[in-house]
């Protein structure tokens, strides 16, 4: 493998403590020390906290016995929102001016004040979101172009905030998060909207944060129920070390807060947000922690957050996580884990690398806006861990080229402000600053003083993306439509179906003849079985017959597969030039198509002939990272006489039924729900629940 490229570096820390609010007790229970100018012979900065015996009730703190937790800034309630911004934020800016991406998440418990923290409010309270982008326009280079995305993840689903077109049934549409032949997670049709000044981003950002999904909870009256990433890309001549131009990221992400359930007295509607708020944040604490023990396997995919966010965590993204925390002893537990996940994040650590230039005559279509592409890293290998190698940061579909960063200003970035502007494009540092005085200068955080004209740079955004717009759309718009009108018609179809109540012997029946159709070589269909255990047995069956199940692409797969001269039974000779007459597309489809059968070969235990299959489906989409993992897996199985680990099912999530028979045959209903099918990290998410009802 080539060397990786790229600067470890690990992710910054900016503790936050905000004052108390009305009616809150000021019992002066969690503080923020640092000093006024940091200097390497201070003392670190830190948060401290009553340690548990002086913290039962606010009388009885005691401030001699208490937690420090050190981070890279600790800020204190009388912290205004532009000291946040110059030392902790502006140098993130100069990461993405020099063509790289960064990462800022704000973390902590409902009301603790990462909204505050990251949209603010109006003038000296605007908060990180708009200080980045004022920042942005005023900094970057003539002729260099912005971009925005903004999605939210509510319920672990994923929403263009937009886009506020809506389905047949009047609901915002779901867009899947997709992985490329290259390991590349994306959320396909995503918009991406040119900005063409500060208040076309004003305009944009307020409606977009008027359609994020917020509740009222007896907490915090706006308090928001969603992640919410948004997304700014620089690109263009004079970003990064690319004379040609080159293309710079920064991700900021609003956490959902991490409820207390008693304390916001959810009715149950809430606590479902709830559950879905706290899964996604602790499979964030799961991957946190995983990337920390050096673990083989990242559960990234857990969550469509951490899926989304792969490139934050152990990729390749400059990080700054900014946690937030509320000042009274009324919190402190939330406080306490608020800190020790920051902690706990302190320790991973990003290759932080150079995006590979977009070449411009593969960009997608900014046309209807629907194919945006969010990147996160690809996994590599080995570990599990995001690979450098290129394209991670990228979109899935723009050619890539390589590029290393040199070691440059590293020791700043440890310092945490880069002081100097940078006068050239080539051998930047991660977090040198570029443009006109950097990022780093104290004006930035004057009152409005990172506002300027802008009104110029109009002109520079036209040209290529005009040039895109006027082609039609490209394949992934056309895919996320298919596959949008695709599930609809399928959950119509499903809404008219009367459920059948299937008993044991009908799902050991429906086994055995999808067992029977593989043993006899049907390639017919491409769906991979699906097997789970229920709470007290274990009942594996194939989901093949489930209306909802099929992972057959919108296109003609099937064709594809054959015009590759795929075979109907497998053979043991990969083509002699496999799919060179083929589009990407239908490579990448033929490939697919192998794989479900290598899935089943492997189901039956026929690893030899599963083997053989995955190597034919890599011979198709070659550089599959994931793949290569499989392969290797498999290899080592049959090498070692052991079972493979792992289903590579492609279900995640179903809906079941758990029926328990009587002795008339007639059964009941015992539970209700959406099953976990698999917590095994290669396992894909299907895009859809499934409903199966299955007997004892
Ligand atoms: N540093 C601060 N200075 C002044 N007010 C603040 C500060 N931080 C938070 N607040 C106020 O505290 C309240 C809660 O803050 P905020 O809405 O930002 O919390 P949150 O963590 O985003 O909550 P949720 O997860 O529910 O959205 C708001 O009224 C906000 O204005």
């Amino acid at each position: 493998m080539a060397p990786a490229a790229g600067l470890m570096q690990r992710i910054r820390i900016a503790a936050r403590v905000r004052p108390g609010l009305p009616g809150e007790i000021d019992d002066g229970g969690i503080e923020a020390w640092q000093a006024a100018n940091i200097s390497s012979t201070d003392e670190e900065p830190f948060i401290s906290i009553p340690t548990p015996s002086s913290s039962s009730t606010a009388a009885s703190v005691n401030t001699t016995a208490r937690w420090k937790f050190r981070f890279n800034s600790a800020w204190g309630p009388e912290t205004r929102q532009a000291d946040v911004f110059v030392r902790d934020v502006a140098p993130l800016v100069g990461v993405a001016l020099n063509g790289m991406t960064a990462t800022i998440l704000a973390y902590g418990v409902t009301s603790s004040g990462k909204t505050h923290t990251m949209q603010g409010g109006e003038g000296e309270l605007r908060g990180v979101i708009p200080r980045v982008v004022e920042t942005l326009f005023e900094d970057k280079p003539e002729g260099a172009r912005v971009q925005l995305s903004y999605m939210e993840i509510y319920k672990d689903e994923v929403y263009d905030l937009l886009d506020e077109g809506a389905n047949s049934k009047g609901k915002a549409f779901k867009l899947p998060v997709r992985e490329d032949g290259n390991g590349v997670v994306f959320v396909a049709g995503l918009r991406r909207v040119p900005l063409e000044d500060v208040s076309h981003f004003e305009d944009m950002y307020s409606q977009a944060t008027l359609q994020r999904s917020v509740g009222a909870t007896n907490l915090n009256r706006a308090s928001s129920r969603s992640h919410a990433i948004l997304t700014l890309e620089v690109e263009g001549p004079g970003i990064g070390e690319d004379p040609e131009g080159g293309l710079g990221k920064i991700v900021l992400v609003d956490l959902a807060g991490s409820e207390n359930n008693k304390l916001t007295g959810n009715d149950a509607s809430r606590l479902a947000e709830s559950a879905a708020i706290n899964k996604s944040l602790s499979v964030l604490g799961q991957v946190v922690r995983d990337l920390n023990a050096g673990k083989h396997r990242i559960p990234y995919r857990n969550s469509k957050l951490t899926r989304i966010l792969q490139d934050a965590l152990g990729g390749r993204s400059a990080g700054l996580l900014i946690c937030n925390v509320a000042p009274g002893l009324k919190w402190r537990k939330d406080t306490l884990n608020t800190l020790n996940f920051a902690t706990a994040v302190k320790d991973v650590e990003n290759r932080v690398a150079v995006n590979e230039r977009r070449v411009e005559d593969d960009e997608p279509p900014k046309r209807k806006g629907r194919a945006s592409l969010i990147p996160a890293a690809r996994p590599s290998i080995g570990g599990g861990r995001p690979s450098v190698g290129g394209g991670g940061a990228g979109t899935a579909r723009g050619k890539r080229r390589t590029s290393t960063v040199g070691p440059g200003v590293l020791a700043e970035v440890a310092g945490g402000v880069a002081k100097k502007p940078r006068t050239s494009v080539v051998a930047p540092g991660p977090y040198a600053i570029r443009g006109k005085g950097g990022s780093g200068r104290q004006s930035v955080g004057g009152a409005g003083s990172g506002r300027q004209s802008v009104g110029g740079n109009r002109k520079s955004i036209v040209g290529p993306w005009r040039h895109h717009e006027d082609h039609g759309e490209d394949i992934d718009a056309r895919i996320a439509k298919a596959v949008e009108a695709e599930v609809e018609r399928r959950m119509r179809e499903k809404a008219a179906e009367p459920v059948v109540e299937e008993t044991k012997e009908d799902l050991a029946s429906r086994l055995r003849a999808l067992e029977q159709k593989f043993a006899q070589g049907d390639s017919s269909t491409n769906t991979p079985d699906v097997s789970f255990n229920t709470t007290a047995k274990n009942v594996s069956f194939g989901a093949a017959s489930s209306p909802l199940v099929s992972t057959k692409p919108p296109f003609d797969a099937d064709a594809s597969f054959q015009a590759a001269g795929g075979p109907s039974t497998p053979s043991r000779t990969a083509p002699a030039t496999p799919g060179n007459e083929m589009t990407p597309t239908m490579r990448k489809k033929t490939g697919r198509a192998y794989v479900a059968l290598a899935r089943k070969a492997a189901g039956t235990g026929d690893l030899q002939t599963a083997l053989d299959l995955y190597r034919r489906a890599e011979a198709y989409v070659k550089g599959n990272v994931k793949l290569r993992e499989r392969i290797l897996d498999v290899e080592y199985a049959l090498e070692h006489g052991r079972p493979i680990v792992g289903s590579p099912a492609k279900v995640k999530k179903i809906k079941v039924r758990v029926l328990s028979e009587k002795e008339n045959g007639v059964s009941a209903v015992e539970e209700q729900g959406v099953k976990q099918v698999s917590e095994e990290p290669g396992v894909k998410e299907a895009e859809e629940s499934v409903d199966v009802v299955m007997g004892e």
